[in-house]
């Protein structure tokens, strides 16, 4: 690419960030550095009723935390092209200029057609098996007509919107960075839009034209729900005689189970940033699983580094199906670099303990190598997300168990297991400190199983009952080496109480 790329990310806050936008945002993203242009966030909060608070920070907050970075955006400051907040740009007239511009030329016109007027054309072209569509009002009117008929509704006090006049019978076409070439007639649109609500606000089809072309966006690139309203920005460019971006728009990401489109208000599946990130996923999972959605790198390898996705990205490798959310893959790539990046996620492992309320602050600190082996023996390597280590760790390593009355019966107070019992404790009580070491442990059960003749579950169980009062979990004397001498004669003892 030889012109210098500018993309952006543009997020309504009107929610918080989802996979969907992450993806968007990560995409434009990897353009941007892979070229060395730049990326640029800009925040689309015209429609004031559905602004949620907090959803700008959430957006900010957790691209950052997935690694993002910008070079111009709401929070930068000396940003070239300031405010990038589009009701501080409507404040300043950025768009009121325009709207008077078309409405000078006739491109565009005040529309002061009621709610009511609106519903019964709607409902007579439902009627009528026709597709919806705005009903021109001035239809062979002359200039001066209009305009009296629009001084008249001004003065009977009727509220007026701005309609772009759509052309008629036009194709709208261009060659689309994912799907190639795409061709849409202007028939289809559904007749004049607003793109001035009667509260002055510019509506975002209209907004995004202007703050694309005055922030000299190359290349838009979005998800496929917006497809249908590139031609009326298509329009509106042209009506400017401005140059459009190029336009890409990614396959949906959607839900496996019903094929729909991933969207916020589907509470049934976790899909916002800030869940995972709550529930211990490494921000490097989260952009290794995402990039990987609608667009596939060569080769059979799924785990990537940003760095390496910035390198191998191509914009003709964005894959036309659309792209299944699964969560499993999420987890396993999620595991995958747990197990990779062990030693950079065990302050967070540690952390879920503390916030388990299985140890504290000061212990965290203190005893981390310590800890750093209960979490390796509690099972990390099989665990998707941080905050699955708390309850596996729980039992034995931070509290006991009351041994239940069938396990005692079954495998304590039968010949076998009292025998067993008796000669490893003997056999641990002998065991000097520095001796204390999971091979050590391991040969003296060994040798008990030789000198009783007691194998398996009958030897084992009752070994596991006194020591962890637990007759499953991880490697025995591994976790008994780690716990310690003192800990192992202090829970058999216990045995005995409980
Ligand atoms: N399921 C999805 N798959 C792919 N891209 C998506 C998805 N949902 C949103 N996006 C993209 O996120 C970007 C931000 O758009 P927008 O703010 O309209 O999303 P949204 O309002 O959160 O979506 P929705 O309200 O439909 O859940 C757009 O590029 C949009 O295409």
């Amino acid at each position: 690419m030889t012109e210098k790329i500018r993309v952006r990310y543009a997020p309504s806050p009107t929610g918080h960030l989802h996979i969907g936008n992450a993806r968007t945002a990560i995409f434009n993203w990897l353009f941007a550095r892979h070229y060395n242009g730049q990326f640029i966030i800009r925040i689309e909060d015209t429609d004031l009723a559905r602004n949620v608070k907090d959803g700008e920070k959430s957006q900010l907050d957790n691209l950052q935390w997935l690694g993002i970075d910008w070079d111009e955006g709401p929070d930068k400051a000396n940003s070239k092209y300031a405010p990038y907040r589009q009701t501080e740009r409507a404040a300043q007239g950025v768009y009121q200029k325009y709207i008077d511009e078309l409405l000078a030329s006739g491109k565009a016109y005040k529309s002061y057609k009621t709610e009511a007027t609106l519903k019964e054309e709607r409902e007579a072209q439902a009627q009528a098996h026709q597709a919806p569509h705005y009903v021109y009002e001035y239809a062979g009117m002359t200039k001066e007509q209009i305009k009296d008929a629009q001084a008249k509704d001004e003065a009977a006090g009727l509220k007026s919107v701005v309609r772009f006049r759509v052309p008629e019978n036009h194709d709208y076409q261009w060659q689309d960075l994912v799907k190639g070439e795409v061709k849409i007639n202007s028939k289809e649109i559904g007749g004049d839009w607003v793109i001035q609500k009667a509260d002055g606000m510019p509506t975002y089809n209209f907004a995004v034209v202007i703050d694309d072309h005055l922030m000299e966006i190359t290349h838009v690139l979005r998800g496929d729900d917006h497809v249908s309203n590139t031609p009326k920005q298509l329009m509106v460019y042209e009506a400017f005689g401005w140059k459009a971006p190029a336009f890409g728009h990614m396959a949906l990401i959607i839900k496996a189970e019903t094929g729909k489109k991933l969207s916020k208000r589907d509470e049934d599946t976790l899909q916002f940033i800030e869940q995972y990130r709550e529930l211990g996923y490494l921000p490097e999972a989260m952009f290794n699983f995402i990039g990987l959605l609608g667009w596939s790198p060569v080769g059979e390898n799924e785990i990537f580094t940003r760095e390496q996705f910035k390198e191998m990205f191509d914009e003709n490798r964005f894959t036309k199906a659309n792209a299944k959310f699964d969560a499993k893959k999420l987890a396993w790539v999620n595991n995958q670099w747990m197990r990779s990046e062990k030693e950079k996620v065990m302050p967070q492992l540690i952390h879920e303990l503390v916030k388990a309320g299985l140890i504290n602050d000061q212990q965290a600190k203190n005893d981390a190598d310590h800890l750093a082996k209960i979490i390796e023996i509690a099972g990390v390597d099989g665990i998707k997300a941080t905050s699955e280590i708390a309850p596996l760790a729980e039992y034995p390593f931070f509290k006991l168990h009351d041994i239940s009355k069938e396990d005692r019966q079954s495998w304590l107070e039968t010949d076998d297991g009292q025998k067993v019992a008796a000669a490893f404790t003997e056999k641990i009580k002998a065991l000097a400190e520095d001796e204390f070491k999971a091979g050590h442990i391991l040969q003296i059960i060994r040798d008990l199983q030789h000198d009783l003749q007691i194998k398996g579950r009958p030897l084992w169980n009752p070994i596991r009952l006194i020591t962890t009062h637990e007759v499953q979990g991880p490697n025995l004397p591994e976790i008994l080496a780690v716990m310690g001498k003192d800990w192992t004669i202090k829970n058999i003892q216990l045995t005995v109480a409980v």
